[in-house]
């Protein structure tokens, strides 16, 4: 069973050409990819309306066959909880601890209070910000403050992963432990969907990729296609 649909989803926002056309794909669970493409081709917009921060024009996005179009108003946090988000510019509370950000998922899923320590304390070892719970995200850098972002994603351990450009300030050392640690969610469970320009690291992790151009889905590229 697909994980995530898009049956002819197109999505204008108001005054713009359409940010995507007609795009239709499949996911299954278990799976990780990339959506890559050119700056405005519609990556962002893509993710949003799988974590429901869009809704598309026109077609259908599915979620374990449930159509998002019927998760309306006090839904939405519920389908939330199962789709954890890595966005471009971080959104940490910025009066709380790297560990509050860290263990706000679980609170909100009703975690009990020592299994949250444990938990939170496990992703933070992960993204190597072990020493770092008692900071406040502002004395992080940027590139901490991200792995900050990705920790908080994956703690609830979300059937869906979608990260937008999620390791656009990192280094290429650094870019490349996220991107295994990414690669290593599926066999936990977690389904994985990476945006990224960076095609370079995108070949590397030989991954199916989808590739959009102004909106439309061009190439859907298989793992096998990809090394070929
Ligand atoms: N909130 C918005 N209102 C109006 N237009 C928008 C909005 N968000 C995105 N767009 C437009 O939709 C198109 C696709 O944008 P989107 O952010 O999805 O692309 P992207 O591939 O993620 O780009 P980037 O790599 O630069 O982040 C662009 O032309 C952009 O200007």
């Amino acid at each position: 069973m697909a994980l995530l649909r898009f049956d002819n989803v197109t999505k204008a926002y108001p005054g713009n050409p359409p940010a995507l056309s007609e795009v239709s794909f499949s996911v299954d669970e278990g799976e990780m990819l990339f959506v890559t493409g050119h700056s405005g081709a519609g990556k962002s917009t893509l993710l949003r309306l799988v974590h429901l921060s869009e809704r598309p024009s026109r077609g259908t996005v599915l979620v374990n066959e449930r159509n998002l179009a019927k998760v309306r108003g006090g839904k939405v946090p519920l389908h939330r909880r199962q789709v954890g988000v890595v966005f471009q510019d971080h959104r940490l509370l910025t009066d709380r601890s790297v560990f509050d950000n860290v263990a706000l998922p679980l609170l909100i899923a009703g975690t009990p209070g020592a299994e949250v320590g444990k938990r939170v304390r496990a992703v933070l070892d992960k993204v190597g910000l072990g020493e770092r719970e008692r900071s406040l995200p502002l004395q992080l850098s940027t590139g901490e403050q991200q792995r900050v972002g990705i920790a908080r994603a994956i703690v609830a351990q979300p059937q869906l992963l979608v990260a937008d450009e999620p390791t656009g300030n990192l280094d290429p050392q650094l870019a490349g432990e996220i991107m295994q640690l990414f690669a290593s969610l599926p066999a936990l469970g977690t389904t994985v969907i990476v945006a990224s320009h960076d095609l370079g690291l995108v070949k590397r992790m030989r991954r199916r990729v989808l590739v959009l151009d102004h909106g439309r889905l061009m190439d859907d590229i298989s793992p096998e296609d990809l090394a070929a």
